[in-house]
């Protein structure tokens, strides 16, 4: 994928809790690590995501995104640790949660560095974008302008351009991508629709 284009390579973490399904954790970060200097994306889908700051931390995670529902009580205590770790940290709200609970996240002196919108409820890829979240990367990108802003769940050729004129700039893509015939097509398609919307702005 990153030779056909991809920048970074996003990692679904499940705990099979949080959301009714289970995935990889920090091992298979460290083997993938051994192969690639690629920012790694993890989007951790756990309920506790504290336990996971130091071992993908040590296995070479780049970027952290917890998700703001369980960590209402102790989000600035992960956002520095992920930092003390050399990792970016990022939050994701669920297609339920309102976008202002992780406006006090971003405007913290500590703050996040990105917000993941979930455009699909969280668990398993191939499921229908949900267009109605494109009002909270609006009120996010209107509040934030230089903040990175990440859309998660059914982005394709086909739903890119509501994201991308919403103010979204980084794209997940899982089906979308990987049941292509020509992978690097669909990803020059999704960062065209991005670069034409931020010079739009
Ligand atoms: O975090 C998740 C789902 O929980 C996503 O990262 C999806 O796995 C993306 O897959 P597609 O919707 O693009 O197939
Ligand atoms: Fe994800």
């Amino acid at each position: 994928m990153l030779n056909c284009g991809a920048d970074w390579l996003h990692m679904d973490i499940m705990d099979g809790h949080f959301v009714p399904n289970l995935t990889i954790g920090a091992p298979v970060i460290e083997s993938l690590r051994k192969h690639t200097k690629a920012y790694l994306d993890c989007h951790l889908m756990v309920t506790n995501p504290l336990d996971y700051v130091d071992p993908f931390g040590k296995a070479g995670a780049s970027g952290f995104t917890f998700h703001v529902e369980v960590s209402k009580e102790n989000w600035q205590e992960l956002v520095q640790r992920i930092k003390s770790k050399g990792m970016r940290p990022g939050v994701a709200l669920k297609p339920g949660t309102p976008i202002e609970e992780v406006y006090p996240l971003v405007e913290s002196e500590n703050p996040v560095e990105m917000v993941l919108v979930m455009t699909v409820e969280p668990g398993f890829g191939g499921q229908k974008f949900m267009p109605e979240m494109m009002d909270k990367v609006r009120a996010l990108r209107k509040k934030y302008p230089s903040l990175d802003i990440e859309v998660d769940g059914g982005l394709g050729p086909s739903t890119i351009d509501m994201a991308a004129s919403a103010g979204a700039n980084c794209i997940v893509a899982g089906s979308s991508v990987f049941g292509a015939p020509k992978p690097a097509h669909v990803i020059s398609h999704l960062r065209k629709s991005v670069e034409e919307s931020q010079q739009n702005i």
